[in-house]
């Protein structure tokens, strides 16, 4: 079992308006890395769902006439209980998901920064006057929560992802249930159990696993007190949510799925764009949404950049989350293993050479060797679709126009990586890159302080910074007549 200083931090009940409950059906929780099962967790129904929408309402009535500080001093009780319990919470997110421990403990932080972040911004949801149109009016401009929100989150990040909604809906006054991903719901559950000793108040969130998760999207989309959707997933799915919640206009914060490229120009600095590059694509096996997808070199530093970045790959050591110096964990299902080596197949195809890995690791289960691939071309599957695995396809290109139309040649739009020294190669790239971020000259780019999220197909919204409250708040125009 998983060793922790707080064992009642590993839970099966669901919460439920402020209570936790056992279900009549329960489904197993499995650790990636052994397929050993961790436990048996309560499985919700719709009606579970509607109990605790049912217990929100009233809740967040009361929450929204909170004063700022009061929301602000519980989310930070919250903070400091996760901060205080990382290296449990860590545990149990290795445990049912795979990732490093080192890994596991730096999304913990990067998931407590957002309720530290936003326990902050409680305090700063400031509203306007506006100078009258008339010499007897007198405008304003309040900003109020949104209502109750129905959050549904993934697996590869099964602790940040419920963070980054949970804390701006609780600072914005809202009320928010939480569906995780059925691979991974202890993390959720466990951040539940601390928020409850934080002193939040019963009602405001629930935690519902589920195996139901297309009755409980349609309960979020058809329930009418539910006022706003928030999911973190695939593009197809938010697809689904947001054709199911066209009916009663419902709100909708997406993030969604990224195909990320990796522009590295010949006057970069190699080895700092290899070890980006390395960041980037192998960080939680490549099952990152802005995971480097695509990687182009420019012509005069292609083969040296091959040669550098197989090196440093072949050094990245597969195994259980739990070992020291593992830094690349299972893949989370077979389904994920058959996309990768779909897409490496499929690669060597069209013309496509394997320089490192590109088969299953001895370990066997869901571990993959950590792959570099050489001469991709844009007629590629691994060009168009997300393989949200530790597969590195390395495309080369001559021009900056050529490489801006390469780079963009997709239905997504999250992240996007640049490594260059020219300042206007780099300025011209943060431009005509159609994505909602760019990262230049570095491969990790995610704060809490600064708006994370997508556009095109990638999403709709922001998380994170001085943004990511807006989606919790409605404006209301006050008009006074003197
Ligand atoms: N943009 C981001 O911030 C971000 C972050 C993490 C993951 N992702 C994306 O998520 C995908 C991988 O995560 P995943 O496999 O969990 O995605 P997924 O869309 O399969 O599942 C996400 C969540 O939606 C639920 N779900 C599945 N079908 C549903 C339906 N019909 N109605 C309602 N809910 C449903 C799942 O149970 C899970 O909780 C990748 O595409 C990745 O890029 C994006
Ligand atoms: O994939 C999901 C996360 O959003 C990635 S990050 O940790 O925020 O970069």
């Amino acid at each position: 079992m998983i060793p922790l200083d707080r064992p009642d931090l590993l839970i099966s009940d669901a919460f439920i308006a402020g209570g936790w409950h056992r279900t009549d059906r329960a489904f197993p929780v499995t650790n990636p890395s052994t397929g050993a099962k961790l436990t048996d967790v309560a499985d919700c129904t719709r009606d579970d769902v509607r109990r605790a929408i049912s217990a929100a309402a009233p809740a967040q009535k009361v929450w929204a006439r909170c004063t700022a500080k009061e929301r602000a001093g519980i989310l930070r009780r919250w903070f400091d209980l996760i901060v205080d319990h990382a290296d449990d919470l860590a545990a149990i997110l290795t445990a049912e998901m795979g990732k490093p421990l080192a890994e596991a403990r730096g999304e913990i932080l990067y998931g407590a920064s957002f309720v530290e972040w936003f326990s902050e911004e409680a305090k700063r949801i400031y509203g306007e006057t506006i100078p009258g149109h008339h010499e007897d009016k007198r405008l304003m401009v309040i900003r109020q929560p949104v209502g109750v929100v129905g959050a549904i989150t993934p697996w590869n990040f099964p602790n940040a992802m419920i963070t980054r909604k949970v804390a701006p809906a609780l600072a914005a006054g809202c009320a928010i249930l939480v569906k995780p991903a059925t691979e991974t719901p202890l993390s959720a559950l466990a951040l539940a159990k601390l928020a409850e000793q934080a002193g939040l108040p019963r009602g405001l969130l629930s935690v519902l696993p589920s195996t139901d998760s297309v009755g409980v999207g349609l309960e979020f989309t058809e329930n009418p007190t539910i006022r706003k959707i928030s999911f973190t997933g695939s593009t197809n799915v938010g697809r689904i949510l947001m054709r199911n919640g066209a009916d009663q206009i419902k709100k909708l914060s997406l993030e969604l799925g990224g195909n990320a490229p990796f522009i590295v120009f010949d006057d970069a600095d190699l080895d700092a764009a290899v070890e980006g590059c390395v960041t980037s694509k192998f960080r939680n096996a490549g099952q990152t949404c802005v995971c480097t997808n695509r990687i182009y070199v420019q012509d005069a530093v292609y083969d040296a950049f091959v040669e550098r970045l197989s090196k440093a790959v072949s050094s990245l050591q597969v195994g259980d989350g739990f070992l020291e110096g593992c830094a690349v964990g299972p893949l989370v299902s077979h389904s994920a293993m058959d996309k990768v080596r779909a897409h490496i197949d499929d690669a060597v195809e069209k013309g496509g050479t394997v320089v490192l890995g590109g088969a299953p690791h001895d370990l066997g289960g869901t571990f993959f060797q950590p792959t570099v691939l050489r001469d991709a071309t844009p007629q590629m599957a691994v060009a168009k679709e997300e393989t949200f695995g530790p597969l590195a396809p390395v495309f080369r290109f001559s021009t900056l126009e050529e490489v801006v139309e390469a780079a963009n040649d997709t239905e997504f739009g999250l992240a996007s990586y640049v490594y260059s020294r020219d300042l206007s190669r780099v300025w011209r790239m943060m431009e005509e890159l159609e994505y909602g971020m760019v990262g230049v000259n570095t491969g990790l780019i995610s704060t809490e302080v600064a708006p994370f999220g997508g556009i095109k197909q990638s999403g709709l919204g922001r998380e994170g910074s001085r943004h990511g409250i807006e989606d919790y708040l409605e404006m209301k125009y006050c008009c006074l007549a003197l």
